[in-house]
């Protein structure tokens, strides 16, 4: 038998479009070419397991070798193979069609488009001719009876199909590599390429005389026959030289989807050690890609491991993949998943899963935030720690602050604070109270607070600074004044000399004596905008742009220090007023440049005068 023929296809000059186009994924071809040699292994394999085909299997390695004078790269299988009918069928029409769909979709889109394109569409055998100027088939199949074929394409739409002479069952699929493809030709690249994308094929592959791959990584096992070694050793020769995960989530799906993967907790020290793009996505083994946006829900992306599914289309750009209905069921999977692994850790093991709250913590709240199921499971055990390091779920400290921390008006008021060591004094001063002060420092706290205030009913959050400790949180009672009505205006008057600062609203409150003779406070609303605003928080933000920082001194009238004032002659009330006014801006850490070294002046004077 020989035949010449043409290769029947709608779309003229597809070499110099996949050539210019898909120069930065040129190296799937080896993928491509590989995990077709699978395919055909892994069919023989069945028809011998259905008694269809009664021959030897033999040794089923797919061999991938390169001859650097010869310009060539062979992959070489022992599977099913084809006829040279088949060879017309499968090559010529179906590999053909693949390429020129291929083709069409990529003319019509735009730039941005086009890059997410490839890289997704699994060109399949066309994808050849990225790097070869010629392509040649030798194939024995497996039916008896049958004559070996060889095939070979120059790249034109021109083919010539032969009989031929092959001891052995499969197909060598042989590469003439371009001139502008030499790195191909290199073992070392090529290496490379088959650590990437083969390196968990179901199928032995050899190169160089190496078997480089797993043929059934821990994924595609029953989570019954591992053991936390299998999962950390897996994790280490994922991410070498990383510190061990805290856990991992088998993942395990056949319907209405099909998936499997193991996603892990990465130990995370600090936000700025998130590392997206660390899980890895794999169709049949094969590895496709690490970009797993749309996906993994965005939350999830700082988690690491593997998903491994068939169901998620490949050959498509990424706006479909967003639409697809496979995907987003797979998504909303993952997160359940996630959401129960979580409320299973925290069941069996409270304690253990307190210790993890530093690292899972943030990805927690992530969640909560962004996404409103996990909310409703993550809110049973997301926890929230006071300054004395003590952890309670979010239902258990409302519980434990109700009795105390309720105000006139029937709100639960909780008591944070972002930085215990800046805000010392009013933490203190609030435990002084009775009250108890959470510690909610953490980067997306100031937002999980606002989600809080929202879903819990009546509960709402204050810094402990927000306000004097007598008014964070407004009860009936109230501190009487010593002072007559006369003498807080003069003191406020005072005051207000001494401070000569518009920003600062200077009242005079009856707090405890015990209290500090000024206390400097921000209100809760203003930080909040302000926070938000820094944040860059768009919409009406911006109107709070020119507002100056407006900060409360209360002026504590039934302590010492104010009868001291009222009654002091000339110039010291002054001073003292300037004196007591700074000790408060001390203790926000706001005293700096000039008045830290006239504070520290006025001091030393102080002290001599006693
Ligand atoms: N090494 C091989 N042995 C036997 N048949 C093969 C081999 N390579 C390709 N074929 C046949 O050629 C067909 C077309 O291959 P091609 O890679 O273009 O598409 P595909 O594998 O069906 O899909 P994909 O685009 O996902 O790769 C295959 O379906 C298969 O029947």
């Amino acid at each position: 038998m020989q035949e010449k023929g043409s290769i029947s296809i709608h779309t003229e000059n597809i070499f110099p479009i996949i050539k210019k186009f898909l120069y930065s994924d040129h190296e799937i071809f080896l993928r491509e070419l590989v995990s077709n040699a699978v395919d055909a292994t892994q069919k023989l394999k069945s028809l011998a397991q259905l008694g269809e085909f009664k021959g030897e299997l033999g040794d089923l390695k797919v061999k991938v070798s390169v001859d650097k004078e010869a310009r060539t790269i062979t992959i070489a299988d022992r599977g099913l193979g084809m006829t040279g009918e088949e060879i017309k069928k499968y090559i010529n029409q179906i590999a053909f069609s693949g390429a020129s769909e291929f083709v069409e979709k990529y003319k019509e889109k735009d730039a941005a488009a086009k890059d997410q394109i490839i890289g997704q569409f699994g060109l399949g055998f066309y994808s050849a001719f990225m790097v070869a100027k010629e392509v040649e088939i030798f194939s024995k199949s497996h039916k008896e009876g049958t004559e070996a074929a060889h095939w070979v394409c120059d790249g034109s739409t021109e083919f010539s199909l032969e009989t031929t002479e092959k001891a052995e069952r499969g197909t060598d699929v042989v590469l003439h590599v371009a001139e502008d493809s030499d790195e191909f030709l290199e073992a070392a690249r090529l290496r490379g390429i088959l650590n990437k994308y083969c390196k968990f094929l179901p199928i032995e592959i050899e190169f160089e005389g190496e078997v480089i791959n797993q043929t059934a990584p821990i994924w595609t096992k029953q989570p019954s026959e591992l053991t936390d070694e299998d999962y950390t050793k897996f994790y280490q020769e994922l991410y070498p030289f990383s510190e061990a995960p805290l856990f991992w989530i088998h993942l395990n799906v056949d319907y209405p989807f099909n998936l499997t993967g193991i996603l892990y907790f990465p130990k995370v020290k600090d936000e700025l050690q998130f590392q997206r793009n660390k899980i890895q996505l794999y169709s049949r083994q094969v590895f496709i890609t690490d970009e797993v946006k749309d996906v993994v829900p965005e939350f999830l992306m700082l988690l690491h491991g593997v998903i491994d599914s068939p169901d998620i289309p490949l050959n498509v750009s990424r706006s479909f993949l967003q639409a697809d209905a496979a995907v987003k069921k797979i998504n909303t999977y993952i997160t359940k998943k996630v959401a129960d692994k979580l409320a299973e850790l925290y069941r069996k093991d409270r304690t253990g899963f307190e210790e993890k709250w530093s690292d899972i913590g943030l990805f927690v709240k992530y969640g909560m935030l962004s996404d409103e199921k996990f909310y409703e499971k993550a809110k049973d055990f997301a926890l929230v720690q006071n300054v004395a390091g003590k952890f309670f779920t979010l239902s258990e400290y409302q519980e434990f602050v109700q009795a105390n921390q309720k105000d006139k008006n029937d709100q639960t008021v909780v008591l944070y604070t972002t930085d215990s060591e800046a805000q010392h004094a009013f933490v203190q001063a609030a435990q002084e109270r009775g009250y108890d002060v959470l510690k909610l420092d953490g980067p997306l706290d100031a937002h999980f607070i606002g989600q809080l205030e929202q879903k819990l009913e009546k509960v709402s959050f204050k810094r402990v600074d927000a306000d004097t400790v007598g008014k964070l949180i407004e009860k009936e009672e109230q501190t009487e004044s010593v002072l007559s009505d006369d003498d807080k205006t003069r003191l406020q008057d005072l005051y207000k000399q001494a401070i000569s600062n518009e920003q600062m609203q200077v009242q005079v409150e009856a707090l405890s004596p015990q209290d500090a003779p000024v206390i400097i406070t921000l209100p809760e609303f203003m930080r909040r905008m302000k926070d938000m605003q820094r944040a860059g928080g768009g919409g009406g933000m911006q109107m709070f742009g020119s507002l100056p920082d407006s900060y409360t001194v209360s002026v504590n009238a039934n302590h010492p220090i104010a009868q001291r004032i009222l009654q002091a002659e000339g110039e010291a009330g002054n001073k003292l007023a300037r004196q007591a006014f700074d000790l408060a801006l001390l203790a926000q850490g706001m005293l700096k440049g000039e008045a830290l070294t006239a504070f520290v002046k006025r001091s030393a004077d102080l002290l001599a005068a006693e």
